[in-house]
Order: structure tokens, then C-alpha cells, then sequence
């Protein structure tokens, strides 16, 4: 599998809780790639959390530090890596994305809300009706997501190690022509 992409970048996107990070981890065991995390970059970078950047920063600091990092990893290859939910909201992000495969992990608010209603590590969620924030974010961005080049549409839950699976399976089908020389 790892020599059909030769070496293309994957960027998992979705709505917090999709399970990006989770999912990309096992993503590059199974294609030999590195794992990134652009939430994890951004945090070792700065040396703050999400909630701090967010609380001390704002979010449009927060967005400009995550258009950085992804500016700076599509540089590289043979990468997994899960994004930030919002990494989609800015058009100059997808000419970073395109770069690569990009992968929409497309589950329900109902999934993501009973993952992460008890995390407070998510500084939008913190909403006095998150289940409500959820859904209208994934309204806005939907279309958005839509633009992803392999959408994974979870609608129960699977084990991520099947969700991985799923997403190698899928990956033949929407690879890139090469443009012969
Ligand atoms: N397929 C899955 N089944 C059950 N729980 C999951 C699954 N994928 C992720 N989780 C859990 O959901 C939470 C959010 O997952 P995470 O990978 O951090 O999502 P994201 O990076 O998309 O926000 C974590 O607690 C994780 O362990
Ligand atoms: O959806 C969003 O705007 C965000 C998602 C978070 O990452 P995950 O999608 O990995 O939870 C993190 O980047 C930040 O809290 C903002
Ligand atoms: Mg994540």
C-alpha cells in the first residue's frame, strides 16, 4: 500500500471526536509513514495548550499557528496526519492540503458527542449546549469537509483498527493520476 501512494501525504479531517488522531496513528503503522498531529505540533511548538492559546490568544491566533505548521509539514513526505477540525475553514489551508490525500472520517454528532462530552480539552465545546455547538459547526463546515478527496462515513461505531482498514481499502479507488512526463 505504501508504494501505490509512494510516499503522498494523508490528512485525516473531520469534526472533533471523528477520531482523527486515533485513527491516523494506525493509519502509519499500517502505510509506514510518520504520524502528525497538528494540534500536537502546535502545543510542543508554543509549549501551551489548545485551551491556553485559545483563552490567552484567541482563536484567530490559534488558526494562524495551524496554517504554520501545515504550511511546513506539506513540505515533507510519507506522512499521516490528523488535523484540527477547523483546519478546513481557511481556503489557503486546502492549497497545503491538496498537496495530498485528503480523508473526511464523517460521523454523526450523536458518535462524536458521546466521545467527547467529558473532555474538556476542546475550548469550543465549552458551550453551555455542546451538542448543540457540535452540530451547528458541522453545518457550517459540511460543505467544507465535503471537499475531501475520500469521505469514510461512519454512522455506528466501529473499532478504529477497522476504521484504518476501511480507509486503506478505500485509498486505490481516488488515487491521483500521475501526470506522465
Ligand atoms: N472508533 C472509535 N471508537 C471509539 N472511541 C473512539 C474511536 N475513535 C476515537 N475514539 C475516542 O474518541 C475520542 C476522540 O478521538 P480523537 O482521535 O481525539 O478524535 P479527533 O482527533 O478527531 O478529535 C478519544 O477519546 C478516542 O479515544
Ligand atoms: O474543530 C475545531 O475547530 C478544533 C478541533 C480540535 O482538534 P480535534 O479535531 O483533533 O479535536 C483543536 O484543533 C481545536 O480545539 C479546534
Ligand atoms: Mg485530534
Amino acid at each position: 500500500m505504501s508504494s501505490l501512494l509512494q510516499g503522498v501525504n494523508l490528512y485525516l479531517i473531520g469534526m472533533m471526536g471523528a477520531g482523527k488522531t486515533t485513527v491516523g496513528k494506525l493509519l502509519a503503522q499500517h502505510l509506514g509513514y510518520r504520524f502528525l498531529d497538528t494540534d500536537d505540533v502546535i502545543t510542543k511548538s508554543v509549549g501551551r495548550s489548545i485551551n491556553q492559546v485559545f483563552a490567552q490568544e484567541g482563536e484567530a491566533a490559534f488558526r494562524q499557528l495551524e496554517s504554520d505548521v501545515l504550511a511546513q509539514v506539506c513540505a515533507y513526505t510519507h506522512l499521516t496526519i490528523a488535523t484540527g477540525g477547523g483546519i478546513v475553514l481557511r481556503q489557503k489551508n486546502w492549497s497545503y492540503l491538496r498537496h495530498g490525500l485528503v480523508v473526511w472520517l464523517d460521523v454523526p454528532v450523536e458518535l462524536l458527542y458521546t466521545r467527547i462530552a467529558e473532555d474538556t480539552t476542546r475550548p469550543l465545546l465549552e458551550d453551555a449546549d455542546p451538542k448543540g455547538k457540535l452540530r451547528s459547526l458541522l453545518e457550517e463546515r459540511k460543505p467544507l469537509y465535503s471537499q475531501a478527496d475520500l469521505k469514510i462515513t461512519l454512522r455506528a461505531e466501529a473499532t478504529p483498527e477497522e476504521i484504518a482498514n476501511r480507509v486503506i481499502e478505500a485509498i486505490p479507488g481516488v488515487l491521483k493520476p500521475k501526470v506522465s512526463p
